[in-house]
């Protein structure tokens, strides 16, 4: 484990179950200290990306490591450096959190009782009940707590806010930026753009199995779009709208003109206000739309994705 290996590094990361192809030759590096998001629809592979690299799947092709070390050749070390949280924990029913923590803590080693019980307080929960006892949301507190208790180098967390309330989601985004501010490495899946686009570095976008897109947060938020509505007096200059930098996809309805406009909107205003504008409203497309348009799209290959949503063509050397 050198101080220069990424957290994560899978190279042509593939996973088959019978004829269905899980995952397909993923490339994915994940720099340490850093939080990366896995985002895609349903079936997309997050959770079998997830499995494989803390070694509870084999892969059918292809290599994973983490810090350096091959997962499937060094499973147990491997495992010692990460905090996992499965998308369906359900911990034992008939034991209170408190004895199943420390259970697995017993198990694990290196647990600070301390850290647990704070962990515990600032998720509100009641380490005293019985786990079958407990609501979704309740359960899924202890599944946090037992992937942050022993503060693993890498938290590999699958859906980990599922059935966790507005304030509870926000908790567990602190702790999740403060697990990075102590140096650890955090890949989480989730359906939640938002609770993704607040706290990660970086973000991997899965569909069907594979890599469409991975993108550092700051360079998904540049290439945020808005859309523009401009009303004019007797007619609309569309030549002129179409020559700005940075205007895109021009309909005109009656006398307003709609553009996508990437940039700010004072050059687009000064090349129109000559020609009798009348009215202006800009709408933010923002970064639902942009993970919407990944979603949405007809085409799995990659090397054809259609015109990104977020501006330049993905580069292939980056995808699976
Ligand atoms: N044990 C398995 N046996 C057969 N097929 C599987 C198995 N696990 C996953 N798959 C298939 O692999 C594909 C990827 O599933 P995966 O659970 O990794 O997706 P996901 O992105 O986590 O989805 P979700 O967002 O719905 O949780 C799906 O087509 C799924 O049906």
């Amino acid at each position: 484990m050198g101080t220069e290996d990424p957290a994560v590094r899978t190279r042509g990361l593939s996973k088959r179950f019978g004829k269905n192809v899980a995952l397909s030759r993923l490339d994915l590096t994940v720099a340490p200290g850093t939080i990366c998001g896995f985002l895609g629809p349903n079936g997309a592979g997050k959770t079998t990306a997830i499995k494989l690299l803390a070694g509870l799947y084999r892969p059918s092709a292809g290599t994973v490591e983490v810090f350096g070390r091959d997962v499937t050749r060094a499973r147990d070390t491997v495992q010692a450096s990460i905090g996992y949280l499965p998308g369906d924990f359900t911990g034992y029913a008939d034991q209170t959190g408190r004895r199943f923590l420390r259970l697995v803590a017993d198990l694990r080693g290196g647990v600070d009782e301390t850290f647990v019980a704070e962990l515990a307080q600032r998720l509100e929960l009641d380490l005293d009940r019985r786990i079958g006892t407990l609501s979704r949301g309740n359960r899924q507190k202890v599944g946090i707590v037992q992937a942050f208790m022993n503060r693993a180098p890498l938290l590999l967390l699958d859906e980990p806010t599922s059935g966790l309330d507005p304030l509870m989601q926000r908790e567990f985004r602190r702790l999740l930026v403060e697990a990075r501010d102590r140096g650890q490495t955090v890949l989480l899946s989730s359906h939640v753009l938002s609770e993704v686009a607040e706290v990660a570095d970086d973000v991997a976008i899965l569909r069907e199995g594979r890599l469409l897109d991975l993108r550092s947060m700051a360079e998904l938020r540049s290439g945020v779009t808005r859309r523009v509505d401009l009303s004019f007096g007797d007619h609309v200059p569309a030549a002129r709208i179409r020559q700005v930098p940075g205007v895109r996809n021009l309909s005109v309805h009656g006398l307003t003109a709609q553009v996508d406009l990437a940039g700010p909107v004072g050059e687009l205003l000064g090349a129109v206000l000559p020609d009798g504008l009348v009215d202006v409203r800009t709408h933010e497309t923002g970064l639902a739309d942009v993970f919407l348009g990944y979603y949405t799209k007809e085409r799995t290959d990659a090397h054809d994705l259609p015109q990104s949503p977020v501006g330049p063509a993905p580069d292939p050397a980056r995808l699976g």
